[in-house]
């Protein structure tokens, strides 16, 4: 067997494991939409560029090379940014063609059976030259697959890709030193009719994917034109946004604040665009109302800006957005100003954007408003933020708050944390340090600063944890997977328990309006706030949906509980009277937004109503499909962000290590205001601990040069 520098042992266990673990296996976990969308996506650009889709038999070697290197590239790119990067980093001098060969491979190796099953294996471990020399091991491993044809199609079609790939690495190498081996593949991408330099931005072609060459250290950055486009368009927004010149507002001198929140102030009332950072409880948001109160004085005089300076206040999620109005309302409030804030919207709300994913605010139809103010900032994706920065009116103030070390978006991207580091905002950026909610003798607060901590001795946490009342650690051991075992249901249960608090309390609603058979509408709203309120005490977190320690899992025990606590007869439905449910997408006819939190009550003639924070109207149970909503005992942290509890428990296992990051648990511990209690095996923890989130992406590149 030859031993190329690509040599990898196609372990037997990986796929083992791999099929064991997985149960249906890699190709079955990403969904078929996407998989076949992949291959259309593909499929067209190759029509448009050529006219016709060609088969890889009709091509000379050099076009079925070039073609290969698109391919893998290509499939690459989607794969990066389902993960959150926007772009593909190769670095010379890394072991940048066995990272991009194993990366196209890893999918294909995931649906393998046991090596030992094919032809020829002899128990000898396969290598990735092997695998991709010879597509034997392909066709007999194919054969085996129990899967839907075109999803075969979809991965032959990558394994044929990833065979191509490998030929031209060997080419490159066998031609050349291998110091030269990512200038000579350049060579080839230049090439390429379907890969562009950013350089010819500007030409009429669109290419599908994007690159940048950077001489020292040499560095090839590649993006799919999408992620391109948007991380362009963000830049020269945000640099629009900036050079703005704004009238100062006339500010009144509050002696209350800070060095650093005056700070923020005086460079909010100069600059058009702002990014004031901070952790928690850091004065964001009370700062911020100093400006908010200064347009309500009237001393506004702009003759580019209207007469009536009016304000949009927006953050990602209607929770978040919500949590937003309040705390400004209360800043305003304490300062003895009498002001009624606009409505906070979600940033979808205050764009118009529909189910077809466009904006009806942009660059052409942009928003009326002179001061935007966004929340949560962290949890913007890249096109997101440039749909936001789109539609920022010329002369308006845009101003970005948000905690730069919290997870970073569901989407692709990291644009809060990427503009922090950009030298050109250097000037419009005011980070914020000392917290109010955390002094520094706060247990939650030095655990959060511990987690921050870039190179920390992970055995300092349980010092903290020792030393605070506030912070609890249960260890949770391998017996938790077994099916009824012990420590298992003690694990439940103990995680549980702050919830009897809520399941009496509902139950009481029920039992003091049983004489009227259920409860007045008039004073459900009343019923449903008592029940938030519960709510916001104590919450469970979760890193992901499954497994023991899964919202799925703990939300079904709990609801069997509450269920037993309610004695309610057994049903198939999934709506009794207590349920809390979180709203999952958007829904404009309802007013429901991603991330609403809601109480359902049974009210007059046994009726089954989900009242919503801050809606005094219920919204009958029947127009709410299991899709648009979920039980919200427990829920995942990335759904947390944006919401507080007076106490957050956070479950997760080594089954979650996928998931799990520094910024992961940050997140999840600012959730709390008081008290945290962590369920977990020490090992999960200390990954999560010691592993911040990388995520790749091209922002700060695209700033380079420009303004
Ligand atoms: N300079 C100050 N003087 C008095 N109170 C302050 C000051 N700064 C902040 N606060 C108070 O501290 C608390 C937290 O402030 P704020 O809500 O503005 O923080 P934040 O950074 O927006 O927090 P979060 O990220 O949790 O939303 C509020 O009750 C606020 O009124």
């Amino acid at each position: 067997m030859s031993t190329s520098p690509f040599d990898m042992a196609v372990r037997t266990e990986t796929a083992a494991s791999s099929n064991k673990n997985e149960g249906s296996g890699w190709a079955m976990t990403v969904s078929d939409y996407l998989m076949s969308r992949r291959m259309q996506t593909m499929h067209a650009y190759q029509r448009q560029r050529t006219g016709s889709v060609s088969t890889t038999d009709t091509l000379s070697d050099i076009a079925k090379a070039e073609q290969g290197v698109f391919s893998a590239l290509f499939a690459l790119l989607v794969q990066r940014l389902e993960e959150g990067h926007t772009v593909l980093t190769i670095a010379a001098g890394s072991a940048w063609q066995q990272m991009l060969l194993e990366a196209m491979v890893r999918p294909l190796i995931d649906c393998l059976p046991p090596i030992a099953d094919t032809p020829d294996s002899d128990n000898v471990p396969l290598t990735l030259d092997a695998f991709l020399r010879e597509d034997k091991h392909w066709q007999a491993a194919l054969w085996q697959l129990a899967m839907p044809s075109y999803q075969k199609d979809t991965l032959t079609a990558r394994y044929h890709s990833s065979a191509a790939l490998y030929q031209v690495f060997k080419q490159i190498n066998q031609n050349n030193s291998h110091q030269n081996s990512l200038s000579n593949f350049l060579t080839i991408i230049k090439n390429s009719s379907f890969i562009q330099t950013d350089e010819e931005k500007d030409s009429s072609e669109n290419s599908p994917i994007i690159y940048r060459w950077q001489d020292n250290p040499q560095t090839l950055t590649l993006w799919l034109h999408r992620a391109w486009q948007a991380e362009h368009d963000l830049v020269q927004h945000i640099l629009r946004i900036k050079s703005q010149n704004v009238q100062p507002l006339d500010i009144l001198p509050n002696t209350l604040l800070n060095t650093e929140q005056q700070s923020a102030i005086d460079m909010a009332n100069r600059s058009a665009l702002s990014i004031i950072t901070g952790g928690p409880g850091t004065g964001k948001t009370f700062t911020v109302a100093q400006l908010v109160m200064a347009l309500q004085s009237g001393q506004y005089d702009d003759n580019t800006l209207s007469n009536t300076p009016n304000l949009a206040l927006s953050a990602p999620t209607g929770k978040a957005a919500q949590r937003m109005q309040e705390s400004l309302q209360a800043a305003i409030e304490q300062a003895g100003i009498d002001m009624q804030l606009p409505e906070a919207k979600t940033i979808h709300r205050l764009l118009g954007i529909g189910q077809g994913g466009r904006a009806r605010y942009n660059q052409s139809n942009p928003l009326g408003e002179d001061i935007i103010i966004v929340d949560e900032a962290s949890m913007l994706g890249v096109e997101l933020a440039k749909d936001l920065v789109s539609a920022v009116k010329a002369g308006a103030r845009l101003i970005l708050l948000g905690d730069a070390n919290q997870l970073a978006a569901v989407d692709a991207g990291a644009v809060l944390a990427d503009l922090c580091r950009v030298p050109q905002l250097q000037d419009v950026h005011q980070a914020l340090s000392i917290s109010r909610r955390f002094d520094a003798q706060s247990g939650v607060g030095q655990l959060a600063r511990f987690i921050n901590t870039p190179q920390k001795d992970s055995q300092g946490v349980w010092q903290i944890i020792d030393q605070h009342d506030s912070l609890e650690f249960y260890t949770l051991y391998q017996g938790i997977y077994n099916k009824n075992s012990l420590s298992k249901i003690k694990f439940l249960k103990l995680i549980s328990s702050k919830y009897s608090k809520y399941f009496k309390k509902t139950k009481n609603i029920k039992l003091k309006n049983s004489s009227t058979k259920s409860i007045p509408t008039s004073e459900a709203f009343n019923f449903a706030s008592q029940l938030m309120n519960v709510l916001s005490e104590y919450k469970v977190l979760t890193a992901g949906h499954h497994g023991v320690c899964g919202d799925h899992n703990i939300n079904q025990y709990l609801t069997q509980q509450h269920k037993e606590v309610l004695q309610l007869p057994l049903s198939k439905s999934e709506w009794y009277h207590g349920r809390p449910v979180m709203v999952l997408q958007n829904n404009y006819e309802l007013g429901l937004f991603n991330g609403d939190i809601g109480v359902c009550l049974e009210t007059e003639r046994g009726r089954l109503q989900v009242f919503f924070e801050g809606r005094a109207q219920g919204i009958a149970v029947n127009m709410m499909s299991e899709d648009m909503v979920t039980t919200a005992y427990a829920m995942t942290i990335h759904k947390s962000q944006g919401s507080e509890f007076e106490h957050v428990a956070i479950a997760f296992d080594d089954q979650h290590t996928r998931l799990l990051s520094q910024e992961l648990i940050y997140t999840a511990v600012t959730r709390a205001k008081k008290q945290v209690s962590i369920f977990s095996t020490l090992s999960a923890f200390e990954y999560a601990l010691s592993t911040p989130t990388i995520r790749q992406t091209g922002l700060s590149l695209q700033f380079q040069g420009e303004g």
